[in-house]
């Protein structure tokens, strides 16, 4: 029972966290966005998007919010029963009941659970030009409640994942361009570079010497993850692939992974309990409270040449803010490109045929020598492949706004407060849109093979707008790294026979541990 409290919470989970936008904040994504979107907003940095002065009219004749066709309720609980009867929807599968519903009530359909009213879109059109051109200078998204609960509780401030209007535009303000703008992001491909290097031979140490196999690759990638963005913001290694990992390492480690499955525990509980103690509150803010601690220490000394003495230096936050918000990028960044390279591993493992053809690509572009820099824009079937990984399996499979004002949405007046929800999960699942879409055919995102309805709006995993996940340019640079060197120097396989599923987690998680075996390739030469 308590996983269906998430959905009666005003202000996040289950579904919220999911609804959200999931960078585990909350929902946030643009080589990923398609060549016409990315022509225009998905190249903005907030400085750009910063006029709020895209207030349109109210067409008059806009229809009252309650008649966007869906399923009916019951008084209090509203569609609370579909999820819990026998045979019902499952909230850790919320997607599917999503699909269940544009098929039933066409693309936009709205859902009372109890009390809490979803409005689900599925045309990211619609959703680009009459949710997001439309939004405010501080667009809102739910907050995820336990770091609200746990920041107001030591008297912190909300920090850039969970701040809302002005407070929230002058921490993003500070980090916008920094994060954002692609020439500023390319000094952080040589200490990614080395990250995937030390990466890969660790995977190769890892996997068992009898069968190649590296199980649950997920506490491996997670090392990746979390080097990575520690390597980007203080331009310094945190240890985690060291024999034993540095003690830092495993303490960030440790209280990263105790943090998020707290927090995941904690969203789902029934709302009544916050008023309670619990021992996985006690423990979240045990956590929390050693994270802040790291993070604050980290900011202590840190080189010159790194973001965070940036951001101290020339940012105007307090150092307390800047801590904060390094740590909101840290917990931003981890669960969701961890899931997010797991995801494209698999698919790769899976997929033998596609990992062979970017094997070509790597090889042809790359031969003998380093990866370097330059070298990506040469490599469009590794950037088609994170496309086609997020297709399939979104880490955020929804994003929401919440309205700030009444706003017409497909002909409907949502008034101001109720939650404008879009499913990318439908989006990449739907047949039409991407023909054999059950398959990871990375090719269909190469221009030339796109349809003119994929050019437009077909991708967004990162959120579009003032609000878009601000880590996606570091999240694209690494991830394209880290793969063109798994294709030059492995073969991955998944050994087992039954897929893996995704679930609902604090972002789409897989339904069981991974394991993949992993067998060195000889180099073979350019053709
Ligand atoms: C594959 C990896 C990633 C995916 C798919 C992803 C996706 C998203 C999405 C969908 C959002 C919400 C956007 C919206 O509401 O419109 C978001 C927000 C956010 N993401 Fe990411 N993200 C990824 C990696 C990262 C990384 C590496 C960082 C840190 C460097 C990061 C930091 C954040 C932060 C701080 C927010 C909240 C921004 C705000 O509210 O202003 N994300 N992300």
């Amino acid at each position: 029972m308590s996983r269906l409290w998430p959905v009666l919470k005003s202000a996040q989970p289950a579904v919220a966290s999911a609804a959200t936008g999931g960078c585990p904040f909350g929902g946030a994504r643009s080589s990923q966005v398609s060549p016409a979107i990315s022509s225009a907003r998905s190249e903005s940095t907030l400085a750009d998007l910063s006029d709020g002065s895209l207030f349109p009219q109210q067409p008059a004749a806009a229809l009252p919010v309650n008649e966007i066709p869906g399923p009916k309720g019951l008084p209090l609980i509203g569609t609370l029963y579909n999820y819990i009867k026998k045979n019902g929807f499952k909230f850790n599968k919320l997607f599917e009941a999503h699909a269940y519903h544009f098929e039933k009530y066409g693309p936009f359909f709205r859902e009372n659970i109890v009390g809490r009213k979803f409005n689900v879109l599925r045309d990211l059109r619609e959703w680009r030009t009459q949710v997001i051109q439309q939004e405010p200078k501080c667009p809102q998204r739910v907050a995820l409640e336990p770091m609200v609960r746990y920041r107001k509780m030591r008297n912190l401030s909300q920090g850039l994942v969970n701040s809302q209007g002005e407070e929230w535009f002058r921490f993003r303000s500070a980090f916008d361009k920094k994060l954002l703008a692609p020439k500023e992001i390319e000094c952080h491909f040589e200490p990614l570079s080395s990250v995937a290097d030390d990466f890969i031979t660790h995977l190769q140490h890892a996997a068992d010497p009898q069968t190649g196999i590296v199980y649950n690759i997920e506490n491996e990638v997670f090392k990746w993850s979390l080097e990575s963005i520690c390597a980007v913001l203080f331009r310094s290694r945190l240890g985690c692939f060291q024999d034993p990992p540095s003690r830092d390492a495993q303490e960030f480690i440790s209280n990263c992974r105790r943090f998020f499955t707290t927090m995941q525990t904690l969203m789902y509980e029934p709302p009544y309990k916050k008023w309670f103690s619990s021992k996985t509150w006690d423990e979240f803010v045990t956590c929390s409270d050693a994270l802040l601690q790291q993070g604050i220490s980290m900011t202590e000394s840190v080189p010159e040449e790194s973001l965070a003495h940036y951001f101290l230096r020339d940012s105007k936050l307090k150092r307390e803010e800047v801590a904060l918000s390094l740590l909101d990028l840290i917990i931003g960044a981890m669960e969701t490109s961890t899931k997010t390279v797991i995801w494209s591993l698999y698919c790769l493992a899976q997929w033998q045929d596609a990992q062979e053809r970017i094997n070509k690509e790597v090889t042809r572009v790359v031969g003998n020598r380093p990866l370097q820099l330059g070298d990506l824009k040469d490599l469009p079937l590794v950037k088609a492949s994170l496309k086609e990984t997020l297709r399939l399996y979104p880490a955020p499979f929804v994003i929401s706004r919440i309205m700030q004002r009444d706003t017409n949405v497909r002909g409907y007046n949502v008034p101001a407060g109720e939650e404008v929800v879009i499913s990318l999960w439908a989006i990449g699942h739907d047949e039409k849109l991407f023909p054999d879409h059950k398959n990871f055919i990375p090719e269909r995102w190469l221009e030339e093979e796109q349809s003119e309805g994929q050019r437009m709006y077909n991708s967004l995993p990162f959120g579009h707008g003032r609000r878009m996940c601000i880590g996606r340019r570091i999240a694209e640079m690494e991830i394209y790294i880290l793969l063109s060197k798994l294709a030059a120097r492995c073969r991955l396989e998944y050994p087992n026979t039954e897929a893996v599923e995704p679930i609902i987690e604090m972002t789409l998680a897989q339904d069981r541990p991974v394991h993949l075996r992993l067998s060195n390739r000889k180099l073979e030469p350019p053709t």
